[in-house]
């Protein structure tokens, strides 16, 4: 099962949400909030997708349907469907892993016990050996740039560190599908670059279908290479685009034309109050 998982990584991934809406109940107790309205995104290959959209669209909705997460007591989603390599996704599965900006270090455990943390549960200990699991924790921590911190606290760690630590417990399972809720968005901004920097290595070094939640248009053009946006409540597909520019992406790029383009289409998106389209694809 470890080579396997270790290959896995590099194997062709599909995760398709087909016309999908999300109804919440109101939180004033009168019928549901409809949040997301029709949305259709289809992802084929590993790469870097980003997925941008005002506060409260629905984004961490989406994303934890790609992972089959669902709130407890709401049916998700209301109508469509989710599905992972062309299958009906209705639990959470192993292929696709989330790491969330509040990375949830257990403060009890080493950066080591940390990022070994899966594996004491009973779903991954009978599926990856011990020996397995330990030579994944030193590759991983080699690779995250914490192998001198292994036996330290979170406490005694910065913030960056802290979510190096929790992508590394992500990384360790070797998901096909890595699904980040703003990873990056309470770090100071040296950090967040370091981040993206090293998130860049890590996808070239082992690509799989990273699907990122971001605010930051910056963050977006930095490291997708296809950027969707959705519009404010309830969410429909605003605009979806590629990014052909190679990684890493140099300041001059970013300063281009063609990058301040996208940068502008991007931020008109976010600010038009006009409804989305279903769906809409077009490569830049
Ligand atoms: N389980 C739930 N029950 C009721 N309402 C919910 C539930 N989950 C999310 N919501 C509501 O649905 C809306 C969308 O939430 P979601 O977290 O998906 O949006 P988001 O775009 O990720 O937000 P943000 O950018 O602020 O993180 C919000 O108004 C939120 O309060």
């Amino acid at each position: 099962m470890g080579d396997e998982a270790v290959s896995a990584a590099a194997t062709p991934v599909s995760v398709e949400l087909r016309d999908i809406v999300q109804e919440y109940p109101a939180k004033d107790g009168n019928g549901v909030v409809r949040v997301v309205d029709g949305v259709s995104i289809s992802l084929d290959r590993p790469g870097i997708v980003m997925l941008l959209g005002p506060s409260g669209c629905g984004k961490s909705t989406l994303l934890h349907m790609m992972g089959g997460v669902r709130p407890i007591g709401v049916q998700t989603p209301s109508s469509g469907q989710v599905l992972v390599d062309g299958q009906p996704c209705v639990e959470a599965h192993d292929d696709a892993v989330m790491v969330f900006q509040r990375y949830a270090n257990r403060p009890d455990l080493t950066v080591e016990e940390n990022v070994a943390f899966p594996f004491r549960l009973r779903h991954w200990r009978t599926r990856i050996s011990a020996a397995e699991a330990k030579k994944r924790v030193d590759e991983t921590l080699a690779a995250v740039g914490l192998d001198a911190h292994r036996r330290h606290l979170p406490s005694q760690l910065s913030g960056g560190q802290n979510q190096r630590v929790a992508l590394a417990r992500a990384l360790v399972l070797r998901p096909r599908i890595l699904l980040m809720d703003e990873p990056f968005g309470a770090l100071d901004a040296q950090t967040r670059a370091e981040m993206q920097q090293l998130l860049v290595q890590i996808y070239e070094q082992n690509p799989c279908l990273v699907v990122f939640v971001t605010h930051d248009v910056t963050e977006a053009l930095t490291l997708g290479d296809r950027v969707i946006v959705l519009t404010s409540q309830p969410a429909k597909i605003a605009d979806d685009f590629s990014i052909l520019e190679p990684r890493p992406r140099s300041a001059t790029w970013q300063r281009s034309t063609e990058a301040v383009r996208m940068e502008e289409r991007i931020l008109a998106q976010l600010h038009a109050k006009s409804p989305g389209r279903a769906s809409l694809r077009v490569s830049v």
